[in-house]
């Protein structure tokens, strides 16, 4: 079967829906995404206050207020942020009030204490305020009853901030999808160990699970199994009952050993097309298990693999987090090398992009070849070149993702 990867992501997000509500304390819900409206219970500020250090007064008590003719008031009283006493300012008085304090009764304005010599028993004051100064009104910043937030929006600090502000502890928002990442391959160790002849450290289970933590899920590395068709099966059956998502990396070429094919294909709910795309093109994806849970099987080569990442998983995550746009938005950009793309395919070249004056500039790093990690590890953009492009010049427009940008 082959597809264009127009074609592929279609099915893969036909097949994906999002995750149910979930609700979650406030902390576990920074950078998902609401899934109700906010609606106040209280006002902000919940009370008339002061919003300096300093006293409040009667403000007609201080008509004529200046620097040759002060006016010296008795103080009654002081409140802290935080308390509140039932003090009372009459004509002819004040009381010393802090920051965020409950403004006593009797007092309708607020001296700043720069305005003042800071008197504790009596207080010199050198200035007249406006009626009302330094108040801060219960309710000026929102009123019990209004929507402060709607759902789809992405919670991040400043949505915490409203959130809390109005007393709410959890919110509904769709959880981070748990994703089980799995490498195939009898050559494949783990870092750290020692290689024997031919034998090669597991990059595809780091990097896959790196770029979906990154997406927003919450990742399981289960790490290597071998090309054992029973182990295969075994491990992803036991690893099902924890995820929302699975990816496996290796074994769905046209090797001998490449078994996850092999397998998969007889449980008949996975498709293994040719899509027509470099690197990236032997694709495997289908659900499993009673729960239908979605599984990417991805080619072994490891820019293979992240590239398919980036291509068909991570919109899956984001539409499993609600979080839109699920396809990433290119950038247009200069690209300052030419090179050449195979005719048919869609090519996602690895380069290293910088905006400057002009825009976005970028380079080509490393080779064409999907082994390349040296490259790979130097890029921070894929260029996009479409399928009916063969021929890339220096100086020409290209469309570019940029990797490191949290959304787009
Ligand atoms: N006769 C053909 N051979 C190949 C074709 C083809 O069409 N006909 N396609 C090539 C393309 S394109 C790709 S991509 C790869 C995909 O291969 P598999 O998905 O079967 O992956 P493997 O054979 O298991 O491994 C390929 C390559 O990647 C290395 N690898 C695998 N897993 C990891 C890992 N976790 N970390 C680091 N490196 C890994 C593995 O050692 C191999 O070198 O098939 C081509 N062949
Ligand atoms: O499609 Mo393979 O991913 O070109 O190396």
């Amino acid at each position: 079967m082959r597809r264009s990867v127009d074609e592929h992501l279609e099915e893969i997000l036909g097949r994906v829906q999002a995750l149910p509500p979930f609700e979650q304390p406030l902390m576990e819900a920074l950078g998902l995404v609401l899934c109700e409206d906010i609606v106040s219970g209280v006002s902000l500020p919940g009370f008339d206050n002061s919003a300096m250090d300093g006293y409040a007064v009667q403000a007609t008590d201080l008509a004529g207020a200046s620097q040759d003719e002060p006016v010296t008031l008795p103080v009654v009283g002081e409140i802290a942020a935080g308390r509140s006493e039932p003090i009372v300012v009459t004509p002819g008085t004040c009381v010393r009030i802090m920051t965020g304090a409950p403004m006593p009764r009797g007092a309708d304005s607020v001296v700043p204490v720069e305005w003042t010599d800071g008197g504790a028993a009596q207080v010199r004051i050198a200035r007249q305020p406006a009626l009302g100064a330094s108040v801060r009104r219960a309710g000026e910043d929102l009123r019990a009853g209004d929507q402060v937030l709607d759902r789809d929006t992405v919670l991040g600090p400043r949505q915490l901030a409203v959130l809390a502000a109005v007393g709410r502890a959890r919110v509904k928002v769709r959880p981070r999808p748990r994703v089980v990442v799995v490498s195939t391959g009898a050559e494949l160790r783990e870092p750290g160990t020692r290689l024997a002849e031919g034998q090669i450290y597991d990059s595809n289970s780091y990097t896959l699970a790196a770029a979906a933590r990154q997406a927003g899920a919450v990742v399981y590395r289960v790490g290597i199994v071998d090309d054992d068709p029973k182990r295969i099966m075994d491990t992803l059956s036991d690893q099902l009952v924890r995820a929302d998502l699975v990816i496996t990396s290796g074994g769905v070429s046209k090797g001998v050993y490449d078994v996850v094919k092999e397998v998969l294909t007889k449980l008949g709910t996975i498709d293994f097309p040719e899509v027509a795309m470099q690197p990236g093109k032997p694709q495997g994806f289908g659900v499993m298990g009673d729960d239908a849970v979605p599984i990417f099987t991805l080619p072994g080569n490891p820019v293979s693999a992240y590239v398919s990442f980036e291509v068909f998983v991570r919109p899956a995550l984001r539409k499993l987090m609600g979080r839109m746009p699920y396809r990433r938005r290119p950038v247009q950009a200069v690209v300052l090398d030419g090179f050449s793309s195979p005719a048919g395919k869609r090519q996602f070249v690895r380069a290293a992009a910088t905006s400057g004056d002009e825009g976005w500039m970028a380079s080509t790093v490393g080779g064409h070849g999907s082994h390349l990690l040296g490259g790979l590890s130097r890029s921070n953009a894929l260029i996009v070149v479409p399928e009916d492009v063969t021929a890339v010049r220096a100086g020409e427009q290209v469309e570019l993702w940029l990797l490191d940008e949290e959304t787009g």
